[in-house]
């Protein structure tokens, strides 16, 4: 998988050499290359801003950087590269979005700054490649780049070879539409609470059993709108 990040902060994505994606970058799995937007201005101060037409209060990011930057990553023809824009109008970030994008072979991401990027950028590029307005949740950042971040990591650990356990990545939160069951590791008992019995009984059916109703009864408690699919789970359920 090749991934390009177009921003104004590329030293912000230094961090990516570290952990899974990391060892991902050094073994090929996953090609990480930033592009300092400001590397496309021709300007003294390197201007990347302007104000809003209609007025209004911020800046918005100029187009032309925008254009130069994103023709160097995918060309001046149509690409078969996935352009995502982080926005707090996009379409959520989700466990299923990050599947999606763990399936890419490339991936560009727009990391705006300011109130955002000119409209014309994405309608632009929407000719010529497939592009997603992808948001975090619903609260308001003050760029893309922390929901980038949050993107690579969801969708780059999906890469088949980053994470070693395969396994590791089918009980988690979210997999199943459920939220994960509580875990425990040695000592059995710290600061006098227990591990649950069951884990200790060596009886994987029961353990495996103990593990779902785990499931339902936290996501029921915290995130019940998860089982509405389901009425069999659903809160209150007859
Ligand atoms: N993903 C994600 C995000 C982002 C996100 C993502 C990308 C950028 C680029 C700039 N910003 C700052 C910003 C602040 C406020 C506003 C709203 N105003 C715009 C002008 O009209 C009035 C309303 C927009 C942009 C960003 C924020 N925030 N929250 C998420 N889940």
């Amino acid at each position: 998988m090749r991934i390009d990040i177009v921003t104004i902060f590329p030293s912000f994505f230094d961090v990516l050499d570290l952990s899974l994606l990391g060892k991902a970058r050094q073994t090929g799995l996953i090609d990480v290359v930033t592009h300092d937007l400001r590397d496309f201005t021709h300007d003294r101060h390197r201007t990347v801003d302007d104000t809003p037409y209609g007025g209004g209060a911020g800046m918005v990011m100029k187009p032309e950087p925008w254009g130069e930057a994103l023709d160097s990553i995918v060309g001046d023809g149509d690409s078969d590269a996935l352009l995502v824009v982080p926005s707090p109008a996009g379409e959520p970030f989700t466990q299923a979005t990050a599947r999606e994008l763990a399936t890419e072979p490339h991936l560009v991401f727009a990391c705006g700054r300011y109130e955002g990027i000119d409209q014309r950028v994405v309608d632009h590029y929407a000719t010529r490649m497939r592009v997603r307005l992808v948001s975090l949740g619903d609260y308001v950042l003050n760029g893309g780049e922390v929901a980038v971040m949050a993107m690579i990591e969801a969708a780059g650990r999906l890469v088949p070879g980053v994470v070693g356990n395969p396994e590791s990545l089918v009980e988690e939160s979210h997999e199943d539409g459920l939220l994960e069951y509580p875990s425990y590791t040695k000592p059995a008992v710290w600061r006098g609470l227990e591990v649950p019995p069951v884990l200790l009984s060596g009886h994987h059916g029961r353990v495996a059993e103990w593990r779902h109703e785990q499931q339902v009864e936290r996501t029921r408690r915290v995130r019940p709108e998860l089982l509405a699919d389901d009425p069999t789970d659903a809160p209150d359920a007859p």
